[in-house]
């Protein structure tokens, strides 16, 4: 079995959902969880290894690295999925909120890259990185600010990590829109959103999970974006 491949925020979702996939094609798993979900436990029934982590704090940071590094000497790639949807108007202290966008969505990926940049390795090949980034890098939004900041800091490390790991490591961002709803969106809601792409639909976590194979598969793509928004930079 080659070295595993390291899924962040994988107890529910699109990271249980990618995590799911790469364990039924036969691969080595370890995620990361913050929440002990019985999703957790069937992750580790399947055969994954699961690690602790919250990456609000440049403490806690530094203690899932080492616990990352201590679940394998090596890693196939590295998913960066897990993501906090914070919104200004459910936080007075903005500049706590600002730092939390910051650590979860781009001081954890990039700290975690560069403490891996040499256990990453495929003796079939590419390694890879792949940036669960956010249709928003590209145009902001009024409701998220700080996370979309963060999201499009994320991105930006996807373009700076592509230089620094090539040619063995193959580095790029996957973009959604709405893939899923959340619980408690009401119709008006679900309504609302589904007019914002010009396909009008929620394909749900296999659109991500398809493309993440296809990148974990390619042998020619880097420093990319796949959109996964049906449109939605056309309406
Ligand atoms: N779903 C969608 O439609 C879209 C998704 N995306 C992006 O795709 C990725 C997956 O989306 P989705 O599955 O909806 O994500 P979720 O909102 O379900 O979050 C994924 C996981 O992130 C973990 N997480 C949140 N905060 C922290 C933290 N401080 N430290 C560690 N882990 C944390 C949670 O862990 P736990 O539950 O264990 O506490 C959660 O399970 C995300 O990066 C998201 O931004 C982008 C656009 C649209
Ligand atoms: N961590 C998360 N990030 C995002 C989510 C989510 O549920 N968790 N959802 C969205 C929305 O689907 C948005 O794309 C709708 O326009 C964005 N990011």
């Amino acid at each position: 079995m080659t070295s595993p491949i390291l899924i962040t925020g994988a107890s529910q979702r699109l990271g249980l959902a990618m995590a799911d996939s790469l364990l039924e094609e036969g691969n080595a798993v370890v995620v990361t969880y913050r929440t002990l979900r019985p999703t957790i436990e069937k992750l580790k029934d399947k055969g994954a290894t699961a690690i602790y982590a919250d990456f609000s704090t440049e403490q806690a940071i530094d203690r899932a690295i080492d616990d990352i590094k201590a679940a394998s000497e090596s890693y196939r790639a590295i998913i960066h999925n897990a993501s906090d949807w914070a919104q200004e108007k459910d936080h007075a202290d903005k500049h706590s909120l600002f730092n939390r966008m910051m650590n979860v969505h781009a001081l954890a990926p990039y700290r975690i890259n560069l403490a891996l940049a040499h256990s990453l390795s495929n003796q079939d090949g590419f390694s890879d990185i792949i940036h669960m980034t956010d249709y928003v890098q590209d145009t902001g939004s009024e409701k998220h600010m700080a996370y979309a900041a963060s999201k499009a800091a994320l991105h930006n490390l996807t373009l700076s990590f592509a230089k620094k790991l090539a040619p063995h490591v193959k580095v790029n961002s996957i973009a959604p829109a709405l893939l899923m709803f959340n619980e408690g969106d009401d119709e008006a809601y679900k309504q609302k959103a589904l007019k914002k792409s010009l396909l009008e639909t929620v394909p749900g976590a296999q659109e991500a999970v398809k493309a993440m194979h296809y990148l974990l598969n390619s042998g020619y793509i880097t420093g990319q974006t796949l959109h996964l928004n049906g449109g939605r930079h056309l309406k």
